[in-house]
This record gives structure tokens, C-alpha cells and sequence, in this order.
């Protein structure tokens, strides 16, 4: 917003002082002591916390909204945000709950960029009886920002990421939390020798714990769903190693990478590599 020109002023509140000063030398015209005093004749209230801390923050800036303010978060599971915040909002204030398909291992105020949105998806998922302004409005700002926004049900939302992004983190801190109790291998080999691929789940599995204790306790429905599925078919990629089943294998593995190539024929992969062509190179036989 700051980058774009996008806002009067920038008001921020966070709970210490040094992240405060930190916002403030970086992206905030003001920042303030208290949630209440960020938010009063705020046109546009974004909540920022872990998914756990919303219900908290919500209640504090509720009596202090102006009317007609418009309040968003950035929360990765939408239903344990619309439950806890909704109760808080004045009725003359519209509550657009939203989800930012975009972000990094790193936390706090120096891990934002201007270009963190840009050609991402933002997810916004209003109640069926939203404001349509309002809506229109929020998305206009965000498309401005560089985002590509769709709207969906709190609870599809919710599905689709324990698919895309929950499960993935829970099976990434996992093979990391693997590898870090094998005797055979020692901290020092994994760390040296340590593929792409691995390379990879470090990363992802670097992320604030705070964030994902949320989210795996708020999206727990969800994730159990997916988390049985990837077990079972686990179970039979396990069984086709140890039969020896190589057809199997090539077939599942086939089918998998077509996800892979869509993606990125979709252009949703930034970091792909182009090697000079539009299309994926053809299959070697
Ligand atoms: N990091 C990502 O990749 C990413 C992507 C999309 C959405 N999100 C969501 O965005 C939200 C914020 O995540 P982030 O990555 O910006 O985290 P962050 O750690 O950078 O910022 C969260 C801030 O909330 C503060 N906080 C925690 N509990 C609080 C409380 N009770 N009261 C007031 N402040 C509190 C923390 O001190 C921290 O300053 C989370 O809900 C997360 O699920 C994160
Ligand atoms: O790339 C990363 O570091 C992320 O994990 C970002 C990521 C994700 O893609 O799963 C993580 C959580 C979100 O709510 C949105 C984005």
C-alpha cells in the first residue's frame, strides 16, 4: 500500500515496542500504543495476528470502529476467524474476511515487500449477504497491490487449503522432524548433503510456529480429512515399493507430474524455470 501510493495514512499497532519502531521506519505514518487507538477513524482495518489471536484483537477494536469501516484479515483458515471475530463487529461495519496466498518462511515487519502480492492469488470470503460495495472496494485495493482476487465459501476455503498449503506444511515438518531423530544419519550429513528437494521442506518447515499451531488447530477437520487421504495412498505407494511394482509406480507418478505442468502452463509458479519456452519440454520416451 505504501509503495503504491495506496493509502491516506498508514496506522499501525503491534504489541511491542520494537516491532512498532521497526513498522514505523519501514511502511507506518503513525503507529500507536493500543489496537483501539489504531483503528479509530480507520477507513480500512487489516488484523495481522496468528489465526488464535484474532477473537482477542477483534474484541479490543470492536467498540472503537467507525461506522462504515471496513475490517479484513489475512488469516489462513477463514472459519475459526469468522467465528471469533464476527461476534465483535459493530452491525454498521462490514467484516470481509480474506487470505493472501503469499508469503515466506520469515515473520515480523522486515519480511514484507512491496511486491509480495503481486501476481498472487488474494482470497477473500465474504458472507453471502456482504456488502457488495464494500467488497468491491477492498477487491479494487487489492488488485492495485498486484494481486489476482477470487472470491469463495468460508468452508470450501477452508478444504482447498488443507490441499495446497496445510497438509503440504504438516508432511514438510514432518520429514524435516524425521530426519532430525535418525541415528544412522548424523544433523551434519542431512545439513551437507541435503537435495534440492529436502532443501525445500527446511524451508517451508522454518516457518513461525505460533502461525501453524493455529492453523493446524483451527483448521483441524480439514486437515485430519486430507492428512487420512495422504496416508492411504501412502500406504499403497509403500506397498508398490516393496512389491517391486514398477508399473505402478510410473503410472502414479505420471499422473502427478501433470499437476506440476499445469501449474506452471498457468503461469502460477514464479520461481519455475522458463529455459526459453512457454511449453514444458517434451517427455524424453
Ligand atoms: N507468513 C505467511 O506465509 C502467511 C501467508 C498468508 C497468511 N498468513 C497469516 O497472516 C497472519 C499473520 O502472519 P504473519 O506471517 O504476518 O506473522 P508475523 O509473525 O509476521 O506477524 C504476526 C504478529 O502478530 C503478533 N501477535 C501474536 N499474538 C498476538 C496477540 N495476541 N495480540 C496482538 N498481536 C499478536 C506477533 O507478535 C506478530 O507481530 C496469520 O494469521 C497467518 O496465518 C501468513
Ligand atoms: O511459501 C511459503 O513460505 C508459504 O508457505 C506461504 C503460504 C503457502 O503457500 O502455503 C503459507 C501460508 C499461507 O496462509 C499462504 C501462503
Amino acid at each position: 500500500m505504501r509503495a503504491g501510493g495506496l493509502a491516506g495514512e498508514i496506522v499501525g499497532y503491534a504489541r511491542s515496542p520494537e516491532t512498532r519502531a521497526v513498522a514505523k521506519d519501514l511502511f507506518c505514518d503513525r503507529v500507536t500504543e493500543t489496537a483501539a487507538e489504531a483503528v479509530r477513524d480507520a477507513d480500512l482495518v487489516v488484523l495481522a495476528v496468528p489465526v488464535g489471536a484474532m477473537g482477542e484483537i477483534a474484541a479490543e477494536i470492536g467498540p472503537h470502529l467507525k461506522p462504515g469501516a471496513t475490517v479484513t484479515d489475512v488469516g489462513s483458515v477463514k472459519q475459526a476467524v469468522v467465528d471469533a471475530v464476527a461476534p465483535h463487529m459493530p452491525a454498521d461495519v462490514h467484516f470481509i474476511p480474506g487470505h493472501p496466498l503469499a508469503g515466506t518462511e520469515y515473520s515480523g515487519p522486515r519480511s514484507g515487500f512491496a511486491t509480495l502480492f503481486r501476481n498472487r492469488w488474494w482470497l477473500l470470503t465474504p458472507a453471502p449477504e456482504a456488502d457488495a460495495d464494500a467488497v468491491a472496494r477492498l477487491r479494487a485495493l487489492l488488485v492495485a497491490m498486484g494481486a489476482n482476487v477470487d472470491e469463495m465459501d468460508v468452508e470450501h476455503h477452508d478444504l482447498v487449503l488443507a490441499v495446497v498449503s496445510h497438509v503440504p506444511h504438516a508432511i514438510a515438518y514432518t520429514m524435516v522432524g524425521v530426519a532430525d531423530h535418525m541415528r544412522r544419519v548424523s544433523q551434519q550429513e542431512v545439513i551437507k548433503y541435503s537435495a534440492s528437494g529436502f532443501r525445500d521442506f527446511t524451508r517451508i518447515a522454518a516457518s513461525d510456529p505460533v502461525m501453524w499451531r493455529d492453523v493446524f488447530l483451527t483448521n483441524k477437520e480439514a486437515v485430519l480429512d486430507i492428512l487420512g487421504r495422504f496416508a492411504e495412498e501412502l500406504f499403497v505407494l509403500q506397498r508398490a515399493i516393496r512389491m517391486g511394482d514398477g508399473d505402478h509406480l510410473h503410472a502414479y507418478f505420471t499422473r502427478t507430474r501433470a499437476i506440476r505442468r499445469g501449474i506452471i502452463e498457468a503461469g502460477q509458479d514464479t520461481a519455475a524455470p522458463d529455459f526459453g519456452r512457454s511449453a514444458p519440454p517434451p517427455d524424453k520416451g
